[in-house]
């Protein structure tokens, strides 16, 4: 059944107070790739994304495209591991993943945001010296000998330091950025960066009303694939300890800690897949995800 003039006026004038909230504020949204999907379901992101603009909220767009940069490497016959959520990067991959990421993806997203009628303007975190990284390191436990080791994860940044000034002018203009995960560090060598550690680093530096994290699933989901609708620092971290969160969850939920630590209201992880999923969180009383906080 459609909606009457009466019903659309309804939700109008109930969204004054979100409205109000998030008037001038920045909201800093991270597309994953498995939120992108097909052709419809990004410009719908596109559309939500211009309507933001319109309506006064400054959105920032980081994307990801992990299952993009997957076929890329599929194509050119170059396999692929990851480690805790993170893609082992070697020269040749870090190569295909800037070219994937700073090159198709980032334009197909700034292209359906500007076709939806607002003014996006695509670029990577070596422009302007937005993000610069530095390699990551993680801490693996030998399941035989009980024993932890360092893991090389080859050219795979953690941001450093994010220097905001490329963003303020483009916000300033009232022009979307559309960020990919890619840096340098200070020999001027690329990074490969989790799209998710990304986004929460620059909400951070901004000190974003919100961070929207967008997935292919309703939120973190507990041992009976249960939404949960709210969790609290401590209860992430006990989820991440039992295994219940695992996999590419896990960058997620650790960069919303470090956002709301940051200075970030909240944090939310939503399904990217539904329409308007962006416009339900931060219109409506009903946010359809995970909240995340202090
Ligand atoms: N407790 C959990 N709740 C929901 N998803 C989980 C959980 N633990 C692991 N996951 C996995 O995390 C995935 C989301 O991470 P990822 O695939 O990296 O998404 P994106 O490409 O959007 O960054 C889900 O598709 C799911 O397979
Ligand atoms: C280091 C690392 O893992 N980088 C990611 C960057 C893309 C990404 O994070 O994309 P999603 O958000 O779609 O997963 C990768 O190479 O896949």
């Amino acid at each position: 059944m459609s909606d009457t003039p009466r019903d659309n006026i309804a939700l109008l004038s109930g969204a004054l107070p979100f409205l109000k909230r998030y008037d001038d504020q920045i909201v800093v949204v991270k597309y994953g790739g498995h939120a992108m999907g097909e052709e419809d379901t990004a410009f719908r992101f596109g559309c939500d994304i211009a309507l933001l603009e319109q309506v006064g909220v400054n959105p920032v767009v980081v994307h990801g495209g992990g299952p993009q940069i997957n076929a890329m490497l599929k194509q050119l016959d170059v396999q692929s591991t990851f480690i805790q959520g993170l893609r082992v990067t070697d020269e040749r991959t870090v190569d295909i993943v800037e070219m994937v990421l700073a090159g198709s993806v980032n334009k197909q997203v700034a292209e359906a945001i500007t076709r939806a009628g607002a003014i996006a303007v695509g670029i990577s975190g070596k422009d302007g010296n937005l993000i610069t990284a530095r390699r990551a390191l993680r801490r693996l436990r030998d399941p035989q000998t009980g024993e932890e080791r360092e893991i090389d994860l080859g050219f795979v940044g953690e941001p450093e330091r994010v220097d905001t000034k490329v963003l303020q002018l483009l916000i300033g203009a009232d022009i979307v950025p559309v960020v990919a995960p890619v840096g340098v560090d200070s020999t001027g060598q690329t990074l490969n960066i989790n799209a998710d550690t990304a986004a929460g680093a620059i909400a951070g530096a901004l000190k974003a009303a919100r961070l929207l994290m967008l997935t292919d699933v309703p939120g973190v989901l507990d041992g009976n694939k249960n939404l949960i609708p709210e969790m609290t620092v401590a209860e992430v971290r006990e989820g991440i300890a039992s295994g219940m969160i695992s996999g590419g969850m896990i960058p997620k939920v650790e960069t919303c800690i470090e956002a709301v630590e940051q200075g970030v209201e909240g944090a939310v992880i939503l399904d990217g897949r539904v329409p308007h999923a962006v416009l339900a969180e931060l219109f409506t009383d009903a946010g359809p995800g995970t909240l995340i906080k202090r």
